[in-house]
């Protein structure tokens, strides 16, 4: 497939139209997809990240001053990586450093032959792993223990690294006392399970946790304190990914209740809870009477599912196709979001002027999964003037987290389950486009499966049918995984295997021009 899109490379350039279609549509969807992955990898966005000028390293047009006064911790799915990079530029600064990172996955990492994410045998950087199933446990809770105690030992001029990344919560867990473990684990997992999003997730771990919300940075003031952080959540909230440890937040009581009612765990919540939360102003203030100043952090997203897209859409460019981002923050309902896609598709496809409602259909969706009309608009226009020039593909990029109403007992992950969403709308649709759809989890896991997502097209419903498989069975049981592996033999299957980074999900859509265009 390699070497394929090599030639397909060097020859689209020049190339009339029956030279770009050697390369299947569905081979560029798969080829900007791992762009996209690419562009994220947890080594290449800390090297974007951190320049060194001799003794000096620069963050973010930022210059620190190096005398072996660095050290280094880091919590999150993605940071063994980051921290072998970030050893590999500053390691000979470098005092200390641990990293909490996800139970079993160095041995994943060596088993892929990421070895380029792991640290090298003679690393100054202790490895914790901990928090099995992404919840947060004993070991979670003594790497979470070492990081304080190594933040609270820095003093002036000492300098510390802070590498954050996606599942960074469960790696850090330090209930207030007298909290428990057991006890903040309970109240996180009930909000999970009534549904609560991950900002109100997180804004509740902040007020329960001694190192989130800030907490970190506080304990190692004076120190100056870098956090380089990976984003895992739509808009990149700096104080809620991973809940924001070097990020000052003062979350108000007010707004923590009224999320536990909103879910009504008042009844069942811990007393230390309780008391904790009923805590006047003052007493909570009293706490915080060491807060550092701001200058003493600095906090820098250094990947993002923008970026992802941004990359994606230069290798679309590269391929010959039209990129256009529509957005990095798509969201809510898997259903609604099919259904967008599918209208975006029909708006493309249309011969001419599309059909007046099309437009305010599009726009309506739009506010149901988190697009802006802009953006929408902005979209549009430009499927518009493609509609007109006579071009080649568009390749329309977005991003973000849709989320599956799991009601079955099936097999499957948001992503794949997208991916036949959309199939479904592009095979149902009276217009006959050859748009090709990928959906794909940019950590390489979609949902408890082995595949990051799927690629689907118009042509999904009869091959499926002429295989004696019923989508809509599939469907009502969540069962996307089986339905894709047992759809022409998993060829429809993206199979990155583990990626190593995490910034939520990317969605691709090779639209190609209408039959009259041509
Ligand atoms: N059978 C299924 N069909 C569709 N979606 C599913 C199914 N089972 C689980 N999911 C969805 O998969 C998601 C969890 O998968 P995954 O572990 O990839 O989550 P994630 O949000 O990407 O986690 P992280 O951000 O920590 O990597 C949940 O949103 C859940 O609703
Ligand atoms: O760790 C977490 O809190 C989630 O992955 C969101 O950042």
């Amino acid at each position: 497939m390699a070497q394929v899109l090599t030639l397909c490379r060097s020859v689209l350039h020049w190339s009339p139209l029956w030279v770009r279609s050697m390369c299947s549509l569905e081979e560029q969807a798969r080829a900007i997809f791992a762009a996209a992955v690419e562009g994220v990898q947890p080594d290449s966005v800390v090297r974007r990240a951190l320049q060194r000028r001799g003794d000096e390293l620069v963050v973010a047009g930022h210059s620190f001053k190096l005398h072996h006064n660095l050290h280094l911790v880091g919590f999150g799915k993605a940071v063994l990586g980051m921290a072998a990079e970030a050893e590999r530029i500053v390691g000979d600064h470098l005092v200390q450093g641990i990293v909490s990172v996800p139970h079993g996955i160095q041995e994943t990492l060596q088993r892929h032959r990421k070895l380029n994410m792991l640290l090298d045998p003679s690393s100054k950087i202790k490895v914790m792993e901990g928090a099995k199933h992404n919840l947060p446990d004993t070991d979670a809770q003594r790497s979470a223990e070492s990081i304080r105690e190594l933040a609270s030992s820095l003093t002036d001029g000492d300098l510390l690294l802070v590498l954050i990344s996606g599942g960074g919560s469960a790696l850090l867990p330090a209930p207030v006392p007298p909290i428990t473990l057991q006890e903040k684990q309970e109240v996180t997992r009930c909000l999970a399970a009534a549904g609560a999003t991950i900002q109100e997730l997180n804004t509740v771990r902040r007020a329960l946790s001694l190192l989130k919300g800030g907490g970190l940075s506080r304990c190692a003031y004076p120190a100056q304190v870098v956090g380089l952080i990976l984003s895992d959540i739509i808009g990149d909230p700096v104080d809620l990914i991973a809940s924001g440890p070097t990020v000052w937040s003062e979350t108000s009581l007010e707004e923590v209740w009224a999320i536990l009612y909103r879910y009504n765990l008042y009844a069942t919540l811990p007393l230390s809870v309780k008391e904790l939360l009923n805590q006047t102003g003052s007493q909570q203030r009293s706490k915080l009477k060491d807060q550092p100043q701001q200058d003493n952090i600095l906090n820098a997203v250094i990947g993002s599912n923008a970026i992802a897209l941004e990359c994606a859409s230069r290798k679309a460019q590269e391929l010959g196709l039209r990129p256009v981002i529509l957005s990095p923050g798509v969201c809510g309902n898997v259903q609604a979001v099919a259904q967008l896609y599918g209208l975006l598709s029909r708006f493309a496809c249309s011969p001419g002027k599309e059909p007046p409602e099309l437009r305010d259909q599009i726009l309506k969706l739009g506010q149901e999964v988190g697009v802006e009309s802009s953006e929408l608009c902005r979209t549009m226009k430009h499927l518009e003037e493609g509609r007109q020039e006579s071009w080649h593909a568009t390749c329309l990029l977005a991003g973000g987290e849709p989320t599956v109403q799991l009601l079955g007992k099936g097999k499957g992950g948001r992503n794949q389950e997208l991916a036949l969403r959309v199939g479904l709308e592009l095979s149902r649709a009276e217009e006959r486009s050859t748009t090709v759809f990928l959906s794909g989890g940019t950590d390489g896991q979609d949902g408890p499966t082995e595949a990051a997502g799927a690629v689907s097209d118009r042509n999904i419903e009869t091959e499926a049918q002429s295989q004696g498989l019923d989508i809509d069975v599939f469907l009502c049981n969540n069962d996307s995984f089986t339905f894709f592996s047992s759809l022409s033999k998993g060829q429809k299957l993206l199979l990155p295997g583990l990626t190593g980074t995490n910034v939520m999900d990317v969605h691709l859509m090779i639209l190609p021009p209408p039959p009259s265009a041509v």
